[in-house]
């Protein structure tokens, strides 16, 4: 029971928001679309739930084609940023409401949604909230009586839209790991939207980065973090720093830097960008060494040391405060880079997708 999406595309006005997604889920998946502002995520969630249509490609679920059908057809579940709950409505009333509405055919008897509504309460953990309105809850707790409701209809598919936006950094932190486990015990096949990194991590099975309408990686979140498959994904996932390099034989070589480590490749001779965590940078105190360390900071458990060489090349790097204690200011230093991608091309074009990336961490020389 997988929903296809294939070359699916849209457009508002002059903006091409959609530019032909292909993407398969299957049932029991938690997949995360993760992307910057407006590259198209909520806009690819709305044409699943049946709120909007594409202007080319398809939609199925099942083999049943679901851009024939309407939303309520779909039986889709829904939970957006801002919750919607209604607040005439005690929690309980919330969450019964998709199953109230139903048409009379399809509808539980009251004395069965109550019972479902009673079972969600407690596989929820929110019994104790059951007969609260929508304002005395706090936001996390109306998040899940949000969840609640949009399962109540058992729902095919499971759509969430930056569910936890809203909320503080712990709240979201607890609610995560409590949407895992809901997930898992449910088997429901769940899409949530975010533009955090470490959510959509920590949460998906699968995550898709969508950048300016197209997928740029789906994946396993190790997969996508050790493998970035285009520069863009690269610099969303925390490689900021970008050094030109220059391939020759198989070898990236940059002035000053000590690339020896780094496998040979099969990349033509030419011009590269090497693309580095500040985390995987080691500076070592050298000398001989064309670079200098200009600035240290404590962000606490880490130091930010920042080097410069006399060409302008600057260079952040992220060392544990045990490991960068001999570093001080002024003091020349080697970069010794224990991991990082590669990708052709200067720095300008480096933007340019590129389907070949080069993992130094695991290859060997
Ligand atoms: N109904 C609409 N009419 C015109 N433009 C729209 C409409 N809906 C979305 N857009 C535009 O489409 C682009 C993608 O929007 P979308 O909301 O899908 O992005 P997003 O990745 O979800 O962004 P965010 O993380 O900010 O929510 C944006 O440029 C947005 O302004």
């Amino acid at each position: 029971m997988s929903l296809v999406i294939s070359h699916l595309a849209r457009r508002f006005g002059a903006t091409q928001v959609l530019r032909g997604i292909d993407l398969t889920v299957d049932q029991g998946e938690l997949i995360a679309l993760l992307g910057p502002s407006g590259s198209g995520k909520t806009t690819l969630l709305r044409i699943i739930a049946g709120l909007d249509w594409p202007d080319a490609g398809g939609l199925s679920f099942d083999g049943a084609d679901w851009l024939a059908k309407s939303a309520a057809e779909r039986r889709i579940g829904f939970v957006f940023q801002h919750y919607a709950l209604f607040p005439h409505m005690t929690v309980r009333d919330n969450i019964a409401f998709g199953l109230s509405v139903l048409p009379r055919s399809d509808r539980p008897a009251k004395a069965q949604i109550a019972s479902t509504v009673d079972g969600l309460l407690s596989f929820l953990q929110i019994e104790g909230l059951a007969d609260r309105y929508p304002a005395e809850l706090s936001g996390g707790q109306r998040q899940r009586v949000a969840l609640g409701r949009a399962m109540a209809i058992n729902p095919r598919v499971l759509l969430l839209d930056e569910p936890f936006g809203a909320l503080d950094a712990q709240v979201r932190r607890d609610l995560r790991r409590w949407l895992r486990g809901v997930h898992d015990s449910a088997g429901t096949t769940s899409i949530f939207v975010t533009h955090d990194q470490e959510e959509a991590f920590e949460l998906a099975d699968r995550v898709v980065v969508m950048n300016g309408g197209v997928i740029e990686q789906t994946g396993h979140p190790d997969e996508i973090y050790d493998h970035p498959a285009t520069s863009f994904v690269a610099r969303f996932l925390g490689l900021t720093v970008e050094v030109p390099v220059t391939m020759r034989a198989g070898r990236a070589q940059a002035a000053g830097i000590d690339l020896s480590a780094l496998p040979r490749r099969a990349m033509a001779d030419g011009p590269a960008t090497l693309f580095l965590r500040p985390a995987d940078i080691l500076p070592v105190p050298d000398p001989q060494a064309p670079f200098r360390v200009t600035e240290i900071a404590s962000t606490g458990a880490l130091l930010r040391v920042v080097a410069q060489d006399d060409a302008g090349c600057r260079i952040e790097a992220e060392v544990p405060r045990r490991e960068g204690r001999d570093l001080r200011k002024g003091q020349p230093v080697a970069l010794r880079p224990a991991a990082g991608q590669i990708f052709p091309g200067g720095p300008q074009t480096a933007a340019v997708p590129i389907q070949t990336p080069m993992t130094l961490k695991e290859a060997r020389p």
